[in-house]
């Protein structure tokens, strides 16, 4: 007997599950031959029946035997309901999986404009997890705990693509989700971005500076849309009192970006490994803080959900310092996706609006958060250089050969850079 205890503590709730599962197959097998025995010939509609009973079982054991990650066990008390948007994007699903991994109920929702299910797969079937395929543009009532909204497209091309609805999904969309913040209690936390500072004139940006942006430009959809977002949810903060955190993002990259997201680090990376050019925009000589795509995720969770000695004020949280500058020979991913192909350089007219210069002072972050990149650049990039690999691979075997996406160029001549 105490034997049979010891095995039944042993099992996790999945393994229960696959027993019972298990058990009631083999209970219907029964049932089945005892009724053919006693009865002769079944009838058509009865064995239609079992047989559909009989693979619903299967559906139902191969969902259980599926492996997930390792996920851990919150108690009731310290298991959140929360909710990512943009959760099937390239951010939002390492947030995803930070989340779930910390044993959080995870509901993601994606319109999957840029956002992949694929990104998300290895948690459908999870417990902890939904996956909901839905617009912000539009309402959406659920209950939650805490809210991280990430909903955006956030590559130039992608942004640019259809400037009305990046307008509509940071402004609608972010006030649909902060109405959504107020009416449950929830905790709100915008992913912002560096973008909102425009074309800095002060250099390295801090949270106090209020920044320099075109506001009819080709950028203004993105740069304008997370500005009011911001906007918003500073007067949902002191109208309603909305708890709201808000995450300025610099330039990140890593894994599970898309193959035509457009953004340099991508572009470089997707060139050099199908030995064409590196297209570098302008003289090359503008400058960017990059982040691995871990970085952020690690001052969201830091800022936004756990502790509660962060101050009401923005907090740019982002960004590995690069002193190098942006320029063609000395261009981090340029000279390191080099090593993958002996790509040449293609110089093509300076993007419209193109920032100069980036780069953000984290000495906030660090004081509050205690937050700092860790990952070196380079050891990100290998990382995102591996994941490309893989995924050209993947696409070859689909027949499919993905392009960079080009941005869009200033006509006339170039600016003259100071
Ligand atoms: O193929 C390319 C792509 C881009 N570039 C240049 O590389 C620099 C960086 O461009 P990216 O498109 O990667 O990123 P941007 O800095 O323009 O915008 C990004 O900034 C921060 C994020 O929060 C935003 O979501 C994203 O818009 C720009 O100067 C751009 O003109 C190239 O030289 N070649």
């Amino acid at each position: 007997m105490k034997r049979i205890i010891w095995v039944i503590s042993g099992l996790n709730r999945r393994m229960m599950k696959l027993l019972v599962a298990l058990a009631l197959i083999a209970y219907i097998a029964c049932e089945y031959s005892i009724s053919i025995q006693e009865h002769g010939e079944m009838k058509i509609e009865e064995r239609i029946d079992e047989v559909r009973l009989i693979s619903g079982m299967f559906i139902l054991i191969s969902s259980f035997s599926q492996k997930y990650p390792p996920v851990k066990f919150l108690s009731e008390k310290d298991r959140k309901r929360i909710l990512i948007t943009g959760g099937a994007g390239f951010v939002g699903s390492h947030l995803t999986d930070k989340l779930m991994m910390d044993g959080h109920e995870v509901t993601v929702v994606d319109n999957f404009f840029t956002g992949r299910k694929r990104n998300v797969e290895h948690w459908i079937g999870h417990e902890n997890f939904e996956l909901i395929n839905h617009d912000v543009v539009e309402p959406l009532y659920i209950e939650v705990d805490q809210i991280y909204h990430l909903a955006s497209p956030a590559s130039p091309p992608n942004y640019m693509y259809n400037p009305i609805k990046t307008l509509k999904t940071n402004t609608i969309g972010t006030l649909n989700m902060l109405g959504l913040a107020k009416r449950v209690g929830a905790r709100l936390l915008l992913a912002s971005t560096s973008e909102v500072y425009g074309d800095p004139e002060v250099h390295p940006q801090n949270e106090e500076y209020w920044g320099h942006v075109n506001p009819i430009g080709p950028r203004a959809c993105y740069d304008e849309g997370k500005r009011v977002a911001e906007t918003m949810c500073y007067a949902y903060m002191k109208q309603e009192g909305v708890e709201v955190r808000v995450a300025r993002i610099f330039n990140t990259f890593g894994s599970r970006m898309h193959m035509n997201d457009g953004r340099v680090v991508s572009n470089f990376i997707l060139q050099a490994l199908q030995g064409e050019p590196l297209t570098v925009y302008g003289s090359g000589s503008q400058t960017r803080a990059f982040q691995y795509t871990t970085h952020p995720l690690l001052s969201f969770t830091l800022s936004s959900p756990f502790s509660s000695n962060i101050p009401d004020r923005c907090c740019s949280l982002s960004g590995l310092y690069l002193t190098v500058p942006f320029s063609t020979s000395l261009l981090p991913p340029a000279t390191h996706t080099h090593l993958v192909s002996r790509s040449q350089i293609q110089f093509l007219p300076e993007a419209q609006d193109d920032p100069r210069r980036r780069r953000p002072d984290i000495r906030k972050a660090k004081m509050m958060l205690g937050w700092e990149p860790v990952v070196p650049l380079e050891e990100g990039l290998n990382k995102t250089i591996q994941y490309f690999s893989r995924e050209l691979e993947h696409q070859a075997n689909n027949q499919y050969i993905p392009k960079p996406k080009a941005a869009r160029q200033k006509k006339g001549r170039p600016r003259q850079h100071n």
